[in-house]
C-alpha cells in the first residue's frame, strides 16, 4: 500500500466556505437569517455572500488582505463570515465594545483594507482611524445601514453602503478557494483579560475541523433556531457561523443581549439553541418574574469563556434550560473541551449535577490530546482531581500562531509539541479535567494555592450573591489573602454584611480559603465579552494595602 495515499482527488483543501453552497442548495427556501422584520433564505443569504466576495475583489482585496468587521450581530456580520475569506482575504472581528485606542492599534497591526462598520460605531472608528500613524494607510470605510434602528440618521449619498457594495458584486461569482487548507483565513485578536491583545490566526483546516466538531460535540440537530446571544466577534461565535450553514438553522440576530430581549425572542421565534458565558446565564437565572418567560420548548444553552459556577448551573437548569458546558480559547478557534453528560448522572440530586456539570470535562472529539502537566518536569500530573498543572493541548484547530509575534508564538506553542494554555487545572479520576484558575489568578496563602474559581463557586451558593470574584490581596504573615469583591442580587443590598459573609463562608470551606476580605459592589468590572476582569479588582485589593495577622477586613 506504500504507493498508496494522497491524491488530486482526496487532497482539496479543508474550509468551511463550501458549506453555504450546499445549504443553498439543501435549505434554499429556509430561513437562513432573521434580524426584526427582516428574513432571508439561504439562497439569499449564499447570493449575498459570494456579491460581498465579488465586490471586495473587484475593490481590488485579494489572498491575504485583512478585511475587518466591527459591528454587532447583525446580518451583514454574520455574511461576512464566508463573504470576506471567499474574497480570499482573511476576516478580522474586531470587539465593538473596544476603544478608539485600542481599535486603532488592531487597524495598525492587522495591516486591515478594508472595514465595515455598524452606524452605533462610527464615532469610535473615526477616532480609531484619527490615531492611526501619519502615513499608515487607512483602511477604506464600508457603512453598515440598519434599517430596523430608527435612530441612525442615513449615510450621505456618498458614502459607501454595504447594500450599495453588495449591488456592485456578482452573485455567480467563482469564489476564490483557497490554495490550501493552510491559507490563513481568520485573525482574532484574544480579548485581553490578562495581557495586551494578540492576534491569532487561523487557517480554513482549522476552522473547518473546529466547525464540524462543535456540531458534534453539543448534538446540533437539522436545522436548529439559533439566537445570537454570543457575540460573533467573539471567536467568530465559537464557530456557529458557519456550523449553522451546515444543518440549514435559523441565525436569530440580537443587536443587543438583555434578559427581556432575550426571554421574548426565545418565545416568540421558537429558539431552540444559544451560546453565552456564564454572565448571560446568571442574566437569564436572575431575572426578575415579570421578565421571565416560558420557555417555549426545549432551549439548549452552551456556555464557555469563563468558569461557570456550579450554583448558576443549576439555577438555569430549574428554569428549564438544557446547558453544555464547553472551554476553548481564542487560539482554538473555539470549544475544544466538553463536559459530556452521562446518562447515569441524570439520577443524581441537582446539586450533585451541577458539581459535575462545572467541570470542564473531556476533549471533543475532533481535539487529538488533552494534558494537564506539572510546570517544573512536565510529566502528567496524576489523576487525583487535587494536584494542579497547567493544561495542554493538540490539535487540528490549534492557532497557527500570533500575527508578527514569533516569541508569543513560541512561548505558547513549544517543541515538545503542545499548545500551553495558561489555565491551571487538575484531572479526575473519571478523566474530567476541572480548571481551576489562570495561572495568574491562583491566590498563594501560606504556601498553599488556593484556587480564586473554587472560592468563587462556593461564594455563588450564597442567596443573596449575583456575581463573585476572588482576588489575591497582600497579607504581611501569609503573602497573600483571598479577597472577595461581590455584587448582591436586586433587594439584597444594606441586609448583607462581609461579616456575615465570611462567617457563612467558614462554615462551607477551610480556612485558608475563606475570604479575609469582602468589598460589596453594585457590578464587577467586565471585559467586552463579559469576563471579570480580575486584574482590575487584583489592583483594588492591592491598593487596600496589605491584611495584617488575624484581621479582617470588611467593607
Ligand atoms: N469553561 C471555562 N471555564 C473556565 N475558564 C474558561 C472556560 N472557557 C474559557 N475559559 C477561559 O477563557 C480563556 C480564553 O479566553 P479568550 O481566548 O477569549 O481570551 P482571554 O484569555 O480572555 O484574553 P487574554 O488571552 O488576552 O487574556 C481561557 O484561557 C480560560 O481561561
Amino acid at each position: 500500500m506504500e504507493k498508496l495515499g494522497a491524491n488530486p482527488a482526496n487532497s482539496c483543501p479543508l474550509t468551511p466556505l463550501g458549506f453555504i453552497e450546499r445549504a443553498a442548495t439543501v435549505y434554499g427556501d429556509c430561513p437562513s437569517v432573521v434580524y426584526g422584520d427582516t428574513v432571508f433564505t439561504w439562497s439569499q443569504t449564499h447570493r449575498r455572500c459570494l456579491r460581498l466576495a465579488s465586490a471586495l475583489a473587484s475593490l481590488g482585496v485579494s489572498r491575504r488582505d485583512v478585511v475587518s468587521v466591527l459591528l454587532p450581530n447583525v446580518p451583514a456580520m454574520y455574511e461576512a463570515h464566508f463573504g470576506v475569506p471567499m474574497s480570499g482575504a482573511v476576516l478580522n472581528s474586531i470587539n465593538t465594545r473596544l476603544d478608539a485606542r485600542t481599535v486603532s492599534v488592531l487597524l495598525r497591526h492587522s495591516g486591515s483594507r478594508l472595514i465595515l462598520v455598524d452606524p452605533a460605531l462610527v464615532p469610535v472608528l473615526g477616532e480609531a482611524l484619527r490615531l492611526l500613524p501619519p502615513g499608515h494607510p487607512a483602511p477604506r470605510v464600508v457603512l453598515v445601514e440598519d434599517p430596523q434602528e430608527k435612530d441612525f440618521s442615513p449615510a450621505p449619498a456618498a458614502a459607501l453602503t454595504y447594500e450599495k457594495l453588495l449591488e456592485m458584486g456578482d452573485p455567480e461569482f467563482r469564489w476564490v478557494r483557497p490554495a490550501s487548507e493552510w491559507d490563513p483565513m481568520i485573525l482574532n485578536y484574544t480579548s485581553g483579560t490578562t495581557s495586551a491583545p494578540k492576534g491569532v490566526v487561523h487557517c480554513h483546516r482549522g476552522i473547518f475541523v473546529v466547525t464540524m466538531d462543535s456540531l458534534v460535540s453539543w448534538s446540533v440537530p437539522e436545522q436548529p433556531t439559533y439566537l445570537w446571544t454570543l457575540p460573533m466577534f467573539h471567536a467568530n461565535g465559537w464557530s456557529f457561523p458557519w456550523g449553522m450553514a451546515v444543518v440549514g438553522g435559523t441565525n436569530v440576530c440580537l443587536r443587543r443581549v438583555d434578559a427581556a430581549e432575550v426571554y421574548d425572542t426565545i418565545a416568540r421565534r421558537g429558539v431552540t439553541h444559544l451560546c453565552g458565558a456564564p454572565v448571560v446565564l446568571n442574566m437569564l437565572a436572575n431575572a426578575p418574574e415579570g421578565v421571565r418567560r416560558p420557555l417555549p420548548g426545549k432551549v439548549h444553552i452552551l456556555t464557555a469563556g469563563a468558569p461557570p459556577p456550579a450554583a448558576v448551573l443549576g439555577r438555569t437548569e430549574a428554569i428549564g434550560f438544557d446547558v453544555s458546558h464547553g472551554y476553548g480559547l481564542t487560539e482554538t478557534a473555539g470549544l475544544v473541551l466538553l463536559c459530556a453528560w452521562k446518562g447515569e448522572w441524570n439520577k443524581l440530586p441537582a446539586s450533585e449535577r451541577a458539581r459535575l456539570k462545572a467541570r470542564q470535562g473531556v476533549r471533543t472529539p475532533g481535539m487529538a490530546e488533552v494534558d494537564i502537566v506539572d510546570g517544573e518536569t512536565g510529566r502528567s500530573v496524576p489523576r487525583d482531581g487535587a494536584t494542579m498543572g497547567e493544561i495542554v493541548l493538540r490539535g487540528g484547530c490549534v492557532t497557527m500562531g500570533y500575527f508578527k509575534d514569533e516569541d508569543a508564538t513560541r512561548a505558547a506553542i513549544r517543541d515538545d509539541g503542545w499548545f500551553y494554555t495558561g489555565d491551571v487545572g487538575v484531572m479526575h479520576p473519571d478523566g474530567y479535567l476541572e480548571i481551576r484558575d489562570r495561572s495568574k489568578d491562583v491566590i498563594i496563602s501560606g504556601g498553599e494555592n488556593i484556587s480564586s474559581v473554587e472560592v468563587e463557586s462556593l461564594l455563588y451558593g450564597h442567596p443573596a450573591v449575583n456575581e463573585a470574584a476572588v482576588v489575591a490581596r497582600p497579607d504581611e504573615f501569609w503573602g497573600e489573602t483571598p479577597c472577595a469583591f461581590v455584587s448582591l442580587k436586586e433587594g439584597a443590598g444594606g441586609a448583607v454584611t462581609a461579616a456575615e459573609v465570611i462567617a457563612w463562608s467558614r462554615e462551607r470551606m477551610p480556612g485558608y480559603m475563606v475570604p479575609k476580605t469582602v468589598v460589596f459592589r453594585a457590578e464587577l468590572p467586565k471585559t467586552s465579552t463579559g469576563k471579570i476582569q480580575k486584574y482590575v479588582l487584583r489592583n483594588l485589593a492591592k491598593e487596600m494595602g496589605p491584611t495584617r495577622r488575624g484581621v479582617s477586613s470588611k467593607m
